[in-house]
């Protein structure tokens, strides 16, 4: 059965919402120009959640903001950026979501391969300027490539309600990432969305 994770998240009520559906992650931005970046409140949010990992996302963080994280309690680490493999293993690679943004459909395998151990590879798109949350969608072939080869893929970018079935078909990914696809307006969820989508993933799972 594919994992869900929903990614953004910033006020407690979503997150509380959240707490009552088979959700696998939550996701946390930690990047300060995001209009979901949660700030001094991540201590408070990742407290409030139940059952799914806690997965916080950085964009080409230091050290210490990753392992303030993890002493707070984060599951895993999303790493957004441009952070090389050598960073990843200091955390340690069985906690790092590594994020490859695809561009003109173009794809470093070779630099993929250098991140094999990691926790998961997450597929996003790739919009100058904008590190994340674009709510669109790239050209699956390459994601379709790289779960052939045995990666476990996270699919992120531009999925929501009505093309998530269509997303997992073609794809199979181990994981669907979800933020903006969501979303009332950036940083807050919509719960109509939100049972949007666990009803049509009832679908697959009948
Ligand atoms: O959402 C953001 O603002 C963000 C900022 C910096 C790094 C990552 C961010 N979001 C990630 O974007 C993808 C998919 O977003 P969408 O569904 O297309 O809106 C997801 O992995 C988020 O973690």
């Amino acid at each position: 059965m594919v994992k869900i994770k929903i990614c953004g998240l910033k006020e407690e009520e979503d997150i509380m919402f959240l707490n009552d559906f088979p959700l696998d992650y939550m996701g946390f931005i930690m990047y300060p120009k995001s209009p979901r970046y949660v700030s001094d409140k991540l201590k408070k949010l990742l407290f409030l959640v139940k059952k799914a990992k806690k997965v916080v996302v950085f964009v080409n963080p230091s050290y210490e903001e990753v392992k303030n994280a993890l002493d707070l309690g984060a599951d895993l680490i999303q790493l957004h950026g441009e952070e090389t493999p050598q960073f990843g293993k200091k955390i340690g690679l069985e906690r790092i979501i590594k994020v490859f943004k695809i561009k003109d459909n173009l794809f470093d395998f070779k630099e993929l391969s250098l991140w094999k151990n990691a926790y998961a590879i997450l597929l996003d798109t790739y919009i100058k300027g904008l590190p994340g949350g674009t709510g669109r969608t790239f050209n699956w072939d390459i994601a379709k490539k790289v779960v052939s080869l045995g990666y476990k893929v996270f699919l992120a970018g531009g999925i929501n309600p009505d093309n998530v079935l269509f997303a997992i078909k073609e794809v199979s990914p181990y994981a669907i990432d979800i933020a903006s696809g969501v979303e009332l307006y950036p940083g807050k969820k919509d719960p109509e969305k939100i049972k949007k989508l666990f009803d049509n993933l009832k679908m697959i799972s009948c």
